[in-house]
């Protein structure tokens, strides 16, 4: 497999008027690579994507496709001519055409019986080879969705994009659709970048995850380090559920109102302020039947089926939450301790960035 990136974005901006859509984006995408982008709302992740495909221009930075550029300060490659491929949330199938005409579509340039070989060929990639002759209203949405992705895989492209593929489809077919598209993709070592507003989807699907926030890239990095390392506050709070408490480091141990948390070696001749990043899956409580005072006491209890989320008021008044097991339910007003779970090492922020040394030095 070649070593040219399949992607590079170099310094890429792009303002609508006031709004800036994109600030300076960095990112190389390997070949056979699956990346998803996220962010909330209006973050700039379509922009991203039309950059791409040739549907925007940038103001500023290059964007490099299978090693040519596409767009830059002096060149601009019209979409049909970029070897991008497109799927769309809405499929945005031809209804007129069949399938095989659906895929052929992308093809023009092929005699006509090189591409109803190639047709035929990604209709089976996608094991919809026996609805060839159907029209799409004919098909289900998860077919017409593997339509769409054949359509966009025919013309070998180096990069396919989708857009929230899988958001127009109920939820128990997303999950068999998604595994599918995604298999497709493995299969021909497709090198594919995916929006979506799901953080679960994102981490699951994606080699690397990028999370954007105001037209920027706050993180793009592994799933596990999005969610165990996050860069930011922003991604800390946005990927998965975070609770922030403040705390404070001194002698390597780091303490907070529910105690020690635990050791931050390297640390040793530190003494800072510090906010600690608690998911509900590393906050553990016991129950204190009996205890008398001011303390820790559970105010919420949300039954998610396999798991019980417990919010719990600390004594300040903050509130952590605790991920429990199905079978574990304390009611509302029973006293807890709370305390981390024994392994876990918290994420720590100084104002919005993570910190894996002390402040001051070298990290
Ligand atoms: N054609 C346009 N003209 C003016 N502003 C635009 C245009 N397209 C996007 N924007 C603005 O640029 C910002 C980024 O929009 P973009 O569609 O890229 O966000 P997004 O992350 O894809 O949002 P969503 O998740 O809601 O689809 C938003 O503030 C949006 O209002």
């Amino acid at each position: 497999m070649s070593s040219t990136p399949a992607l590079v974005f170099e310094g890429v901006s792009k303002s609508y008027g006031a709004t800036q859509a994109a600030r300076d984006l960095d990112l190389s995408v390997l070949p056979g690579e699956m990346v998803t982008l996220i962010g909330p709302s209006g973050c700039g992740k379509s922009t991203a994507l039309r950059l791409i495909a040739g549907l925007e221009r940038p103001d500023a930075g290059r964007i490099l496709v299978a090693g040519e550029e596409v767009a830059g300060p002096r060149r601009f490659v019209n979409p049909e001519k970029r070897r991008v491929g497109l799927v769309f949330q809405d499929h945005a199938l031809f209804p007129h055409l069949t399938v095989t005409r659906n895929v052929q579509f992308g093809l023009h340039g092929l005699p006509r019986a090189e591409r109803a070989a190639r047709a035929a060929e990604v209709l089976e990639l996608v094991r919809l080879g026996h609805l060839a002759g159907r029209y799409p209203h004919e098909l289900s949405g998860g077919e017409q969705q593997r339509v769409a992705l054949a359509r966009a895989l025919a013309p070998r492209p180096a990069v396919v994009l989708l857009d929230e593929p899988f958001s127009s489809l109920d939820e128990n077919l997303r999950a068999q659709v998604r595994a599918e598209v995604v298999g497709v993709l493995r299969e021909t070592g497709t090198t594919a970048i995916f929006v979506t507003h799901d953080q679960t989807e994102a981490l699951s699907i994606g080699d690397r995850v990028v999370v954007m926030q105001g037209g920027r890239i706050e993180q793009a990095d592994t799933p596990y380090r999005v969610f165990e390392q996050p860069a930011t506050r922003f991604v800390a709070s946005f990927m998965g559920d975070a609770d922030f408490l403040r705390a404070h480091v001194h002698k390597a141990l780091l303490t907070c109102e529910i105690g020690v948390v635990s050791t931050v070696p390297g640390w040793a001749s530190a003494d800072v302020d510090v906010d600690v990043v608690l998911r509900p899956h590393e906050v553990a409580i016991t129950p204190e039947p009996g205890r008398n005072g001011d303390g820790p006491e559970v105010v919420d209890m949300e039954y998610h089926g396999a798991f019980v989320l417990h919010t719990v008021r600390l004594a300040s008044g903050q509130t952590v939450r605790s991920w429990q097991p199905h079978s574990v339910r304390h009611p509302v007003g029973t006293p807890v301790r709370v305390s981390v779970v024994a392994g876990v090492t918290p994420t720590l922020l100084v104002g919005d960035h993570a910190v894996t040394a002390p402040p001051g030095t070298a990290s």
